[in-house]
């Protein structure tokens, strides 16, 4: 089955980018990814981004553009489609075992789930440009 994970690159009044850190599966945990998840059947990409930001962040989002292409999925899964986004509030870390505010400099602090590399650095030059 070929699935949609939608991401959520929530960016801050101060140039920074919301990163998560998985707690599971015991595969990806430990890894940092956006916050996100798959879409449902039926289900609009934009509105599973509001419900999976609401549900892992307790916020709400307002998605904007795309950041970067589709970004196939590891086993041929699916593929992996980021949006720029801001929060309507302060994030929590529901589901996530932390959460961190990074900016240009400190992107490469974080070890990424291997799909979100590629958006890396388009997404480093849209931070620089807040
Ligand atoms: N949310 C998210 N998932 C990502 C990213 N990069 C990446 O490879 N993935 C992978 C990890 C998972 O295999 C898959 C997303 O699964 P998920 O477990 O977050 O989805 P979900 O919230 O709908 O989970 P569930 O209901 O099935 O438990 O996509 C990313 O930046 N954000």
């Amino acid at each position: 089955m070929s699935l949609t994970v939608v991401g959520a690159a929530i960016i801050n009044d101060r140039g920074q980018v919301l990163a998560a850190q998985r707690a599971e599966p015991d595969r990806l945990a430990g890894g940092w990814e956006f916050p996100g998840g798959k879409v449902e059947p039926g289900e609009r990409d934009e509105a599973a981004l509001v419900r999976e930001c609401r549900e892992e962040l307790g916020v709400e989002v307002e998605v904007g553009e795309r950041l970067g292409p589709d970004i196939p999925l590891a086993l041929g899964r699916g593929v992996l489609r980021v949006w720029l986004a801001r929060a309507l509030g302060e994030p929590a870390a529901l589901e996530h075992a932390a959460l961190r505010w990074l900016d240009a400099d400190s992107l490469d602090d974080v070890p990424w789930l291997p799909a979100d590399a590629p958006l890396i650095e388009e997404l480093r030059t849209r931070l620089q440009a807040v």
